[in-house]
């Protein structure tokens, strides 16, 4: 990038989306600059660029038949765009975090929720929305992506024993995931999320429909306004309307983005128990005195001992199992997609190959 695109005034700019290096490919066109995908439309992407947001259109190659769906633009992606009408995104840069889950139906594709994230506020009511199983799974899609997984108990002005569902949940997450309950409605009750939303940090909400996914976003917006009182400079593009997988600049320096409710949340496959909230089970599994204990009735059986001495509560013992299960079939079904795809690249090899020894080089 030619050395005008790193004046103080970018780097400025850059820091209320969430950059962090400034390291840009020395490759990259000219007059390209950065900017980050806020909202993904049907007929395109809206993109921040720090000052203003504007639409812009992919490069072709994003959109081929055959494209990598994986590789195209996401929300909260950096990319470099090459101005124009319509300005068009000519690269996605090098991600720090990907957030993903399989998308609905039977395939096992990936789906992208948000990139570059460095915290994830899994939100669930502590109403009837409640179910700690749905939260150690989005746990697990958490744990892979990269980024830290906050949990966020919303409506604990209205459960009945907020005290009770916290303690039952902490049973079954053990630290350091922060567990917090919160009046989403109420700009003070949420302020401690600011802490994670600092200038440079970024954060997604996932959670179900309902959660308070918006609800908690417009206190953030209002508490930090009320807090900083001067920065008002959004208000006129009227960006306070919540808009549904959108990353929305904080007052308080952060970047959010909100996604709409999921009805499922699909393992991809690519997620490890050991590298999550589960890995103290990994481990105690391992002390077994059989390598291939089924943990049911064999002697020396460290799981059974800790589910009968309280150390392991036995709801969370059953949804690991449910969900090792679960990763299993999908790691599979990813694994077979993967070889017929790479199955296809070679007979595509080979065809080239054949034509090119019949009518010579072409
Ligand atoms: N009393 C109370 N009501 C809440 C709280 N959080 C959310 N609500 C209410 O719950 C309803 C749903 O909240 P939303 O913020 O729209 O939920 P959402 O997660 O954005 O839902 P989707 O947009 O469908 O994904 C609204 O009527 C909110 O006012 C809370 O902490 N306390
Ligand atoms: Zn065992």
């Amino acid at each position: 990038m030619p050395p005008m695109q790193l004046s103080a005034d970018l780097e400025d700019r850059l820091a209320r989306i969430g950059w962090r290096t400034l390291a840009l490919p020395d490759d990259a066109p000219a007059d390209a600059f950065p900017a980050r995908v806020s909202a993904q439309h049907r007929a395109g992407y809206q993109l921040d660029d720090g000052a203003a947001t504007f639409n812009a259109q992919p490069a072709p190659r994003f959109l081929k038949a055959g494209a990598d769906p994986l590789e195209r633009p996401a929300v909260g992606d950096f990319v470099l765009v090459v101005p124009g009408t319509p300005p068009q995104i000519e690269r996605v840069l090098p991600r720090r975090t990907v957030l993903s889950r399989a998308a609905a139906g039977e395939r096992h594709q990936r789906q992208i929720i948000a990139t570059n994230v460095d915290h994830v506020f899994v939100v669930t009511g502590l109403d009837g929305d409640f179910n700690p199983a749905r939260i150690e799974r989005y746990l697990l899609l958490v744990a892979e992506s990269g980024a830290l997984p906050v949990v966020v108990l919303t409506k604990a002005d209205q459960a009945h024993d907020a005290a009770a569902a916290i303690a039952e949940l902490r049973r079954r997450v053990p630290p350091p995931v922060e567990i917090l309950a919160v009046n989403a409605k109420s700009p003070d009750s949420v302020a401690p999320l600011l802490a994670w939303l600092r200038p440079g940090d970024s954060a997604v909400l996932v959670g179900s429909s309902g959660a308070g996914k918006s609800t908690l976003t417009n206190s953030l917006l209002g508490q930090s306004r009320q807090a900083t009182g001067a920065v008002r400079e959004n208000d006129s593009r009227g960006r306070h309307t919540t808009t549904h997988r959108a990353l929305l600049r904080l007052p308080s320096g952060g970047c959010l983005i909100d996604t709409p409710g999921m009805r499922e949340i699909k393992l991809t496959g690519e997620e490890s128990l050991d590298g999550s909230q589960f890995a103290d089970i990994e481990e105690l599994a391992q002390r077994c005195r059989f390598g291939d204990c089924a943990h049911a009735s064999e002697p020396g059986c460290a799981v059974r001992a800790a589910l009968a001495e309280g150390r392991l509560d036995p709801a969370r013992w059953q949804n690991y199992l449910k969900l090792r299960d679960e990763l299993a079939a999908a790691a599979d079904s990813l694994e077979a997609q993967l070889r017929r795809k790479s199955e296809a690249r070679v007979l595509t090899k080979a065809l080239g190959r054949r034509l090119n020894e019949k009518y010579g080089h072409r």
